[in-house]
């Protein structure tokens, strides 16, 4: 009675409709749930949010509760709805693969309803004590049967509809994490189940590839995980970086089940299994309560998508008592999250610059509550990318936010447009600064070409300049940049360092005090190293890690400036792209400019790399050599060490910029190259004296 109350709560406030109305609502709502689950479980590519899917399955759950003789044994809440693909063998399940009833409260107290109904089927007293569970992750993945015989991976199958799925052991045997051999384990057969599911950096990386390659790219971990699972190449599957956990146990020949639940992941994991550690044993209600709560602050910073969290009786002989409804176990429960994906209206289309001057389109929402917060800008990437999803302002489009990641569109809901739309169209001058738009060459995205004259550049280039990675100037926020750039105060980095007292405490909301402490900061900033300077110039590519390589490789910002692309290349981690970027940002004399400013207003740290900064005299600062042959006593890596502790820089090959070519006994091509360019060539005691200053 309880059951069916909670489940036609979709129609509080709302008239039941009546049984005609029910009957026709029924058949639509299983068309098009079975149109859906279709596209769903055996295309891998849903069109439609998963919370929009759960919702729809509701109102035919309640619309069943309220009417039973609705209720056929086909339904979409009766079964399993996955199918195989043509193509693969099938693979009878020796048992069968359940769905789990998803509690659809997403409030922490979703979990007292379930918690309810399991005292009850157990016929406990309200004075008993609390019911033991195991709490996990519920991934958002695929199913995946696992059968061991002997110890040895056998097959992988899919859970297809429950009785039958897809043999994709050839597939499955690509993912690194799952074991060809259980430890310790010779029992006759242990099929272990668990979730198939792509990590969200996995999921960005492949995408990020597909949008420079101008290729499709895919909407979710999730289908994609499937989609490459149930693909029939495994090469191609081979390609999609995949993850695995198990949860729990299909047949069993030969091995002595635990006694709860969570001895038993203790064991699949004891046998080289991957298990989450994200799992815990919780007495009743509240103790579901609390790690759904502790799991929900925590979700963004998975490195994975989760739905929700999956409660279990602990005890596997009460798991057994209370058995199955249909398609669900009694004794667990799906109790979900906030969904990730929601429908919302596209109300406009905005270009942003960014601090380097790159164009993304943004789209302009609908306010929608999705991933926990409320969104109404999420990227559209480039406009390439948003002319092949078809999306144009006005639609119903699905906004995807998980995690830490940027929301973004993932497409459209495909319904007929009331008016025709123009499709999108990159503007040919930045919106921030009016210069030209230029297409970035080789790639699918557009750039401003106004530099630090562009107003949506230089407040980014300035809050970059001053963030705690690069200058660190404290107190130089948002709000303050955009008063500094709006009001015309600031117009280059060198302009914060020519602020005075009296026009900073005139600002809105700055006191004599915060002026006095910002310009402290500013003043303490010019004190830095030369990897922190770099970075904070904002060169397109350079990141925190390529500053410091390129710090301690050059040793001074002069030979960096200088630095040919070949010479570029040579640093540690540094390629074609980078190294272009690098030479393309010092070739343009206005940023050279901002360097020469910077220096006047007194920015100093030490020159010559690394270690050796601080240790005195630099006498091959500037300087380049080449090592050639075998040095009496200095091993190859002990003089370049030297070198490098003296300020020089140690090269691969030898050029017209080489100063000093050092050559051993068998020296070879290196040194008749010396020759020809006319460098000067010395043997180790010749280094030794430069080393010493000699020189
Ligand atoms: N967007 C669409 O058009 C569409 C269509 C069909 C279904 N769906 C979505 O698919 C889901 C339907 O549910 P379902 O019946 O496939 O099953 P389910 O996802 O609700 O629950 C069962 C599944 O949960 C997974 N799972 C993850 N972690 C687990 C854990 N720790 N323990 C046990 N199982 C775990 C297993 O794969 C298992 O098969 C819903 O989320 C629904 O929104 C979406
Ligand atoms: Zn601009």
């Amino acid at each position: 009675m309880n059951e069916r109350m909670s489940q036609t709560d979709i129609f509080a406030g709302a008239e039941l409709p009546n049984s005609q109305e029910a009957f026709k609502r029924a058949a639509e709502l299983r068309a098009s749930l079975n149109h859906h689950a279709h596209l769903y479980y055996v295309l891998d590519a849903p069109t439609l949010p998963d919370a929009e899917y759960d919702r729809m399955f509701r109102e035919l759950q309640a619309l069943e509760a309220a009417y039973p003789e609705l209720l056929t044994p086909d339904s979409p809440t009766q079964r399993v709805l996955g199918k195989v693909l043509e193509g693969f063998t099938p693979v009878r399940h020796a048992v069968p693969m359940l769905s789990i009833r998803t509690e659809t409260d997403t409030e922490p107290t979703g979990a007292l309803s379930f918690d309810q109904r399991v005292r009850k089927q157990l016929e406990l007293a309200d004075d008993a004590p609390p019911v033991e569970y195991a709490a996990e992750l519920k991934f958002d993945g695929l199913a995946i049967n696992l059968r061991y015989e002997h110890g040895v991976l056998k097959q992988a199958a899919t859970r297809g509809d429950g009785e039958t799925g897809e043999d994709v052991t050839q597939n499955i045997k690509t993912i690194g994490q799952i074991p060809l051999r259980l430890i310790g384990v010779s029992a006759p057969v242990i099929e272990v189940r668990g979730e198939v599911y792509m990590r969200r950096d996995d999921f960005e990386a492949l995408n990020e590839r597909q949008r420079q390659a101008g290729e499709k790219t895919f909407v979710n971990p999730r289908n994609t995980a499937a989609g490459a699972v149930r693909q029939l190449d495994p090469s191609l599957a081979a390609q999609r970086p995949l993850s695995f956990y198990a949860y729990g146990l299909g047949e069993v020949q030969g091995w002595e089940l635990p006694p709860t639940h969570s001895a038993l992941l203790d064991a699949l994991a004891k046998m080289g299994l991957p298990v989450c550690a994200d799992r815990t044993v919780a007495l009743g209600a509240a103790g579901l309560v609390a790690f759904h709560q502790a799991m929900g602050a925590k979700r963004d910073s998975l490195p994975f998508d989760i739905d929700g969290i999956v409660y279990k009786v602990n005890s596997l002989a009460l798991q057994q008592r209370l058995g199955f409804v249909s398609r669900e176990p009694r004794w667990a429960v799906a109790h979900k999250y906030p969904a990730q994906e929601m429908i919302t209206r596209l109300n406009a289309i905005e270009i942003q610059v960014g601090r380097t001057g790159k164009l993304t389109p943004v789209a302009k929402l609908e306010p929608v509550f999705v991933g926990g917060t409320t969104v109404s800008n999420a990227t559209l990437h480039n406009v390439f990318e948003l002319r092949r999803k078809g999306v144009r302002v006005g639609d119903q489009v699905i906004v995807r936010r998980a995690g830490d990641v940027i929301p973004e569109v993932v497409g459209r809901v495909a319904e007929p447009r009331a008016a025709y739309v123009p499709n999108f169209r990159m503007p040919r001058e930045c919106p921030a600064c009016g210069s030209a738009v230029v297409r970035d060459k080789g790639s699918v995205s557009h750039s401003c070409s106004g530099g630090l004259f562009c107003p949506a550049q230089r407040k980014q280039a300035l809050l970059h300049f001053a963030g705690r990675r690069a200058l660190d100037i404290e107190g130089l926020g948002d709000r303050l940049v955009d008063q500094l750039v709006d009001e015309g105060l600031v117009t280059s980095l060198a302009g914060l360092y020519k602020l005075g007292v009296a026009k900073l405490s005139a600002l809105e909301r700055m006191a004599d005090r915060s002026a006095l402490n910002l310009l402290d900061s500013l003043e303490k900033s010019k004190q830095t190293t030369l990897a922190r300077f770099l970075f904070g110039l904002g060169i397109r590519q350079v990141g925190e890690a390529t500053a410091k390589e390129l710090a301690r490789h050059f040793g001074s910002l002069d030979a960096l400036m200088d630095a040919s692309v070949e010479q570029l290349l040579q640093v540690r981690d540094v390629g074609p792209v980078v190294a272009k970027s690098i030479h393309t940002f010092f070739a343009q004399a206005h940023n050279r400019e901002v360097i020469e400013q910077l220096r006047a207003v007194g920015f100093k740290w030490a020159e010559g790399g690394g270690a050796a900064a601080e240790q005195g005299p630099q006498p091959l600062l500037g300087k380049t050599l080449v090592l050639t042959g075998t040095l009496p006593t200095l091993s190859r890596d002990a003089a370049k060490d030297l070198i490098e502790a003296a300020g020089g820089k140690v090269s691969g090959s030898v050029s017209k910029k080489t100063h000093y070519v050092v050559a051993g006994e068998e020296a070879g091509s290196k040194l008749d190259k010396a020759r020809e360019l006319g460098v000067t060539v010395l043997d180790e005691a010749g280094l030794q004296a430069l080393l010493a200053g000699a020189a």
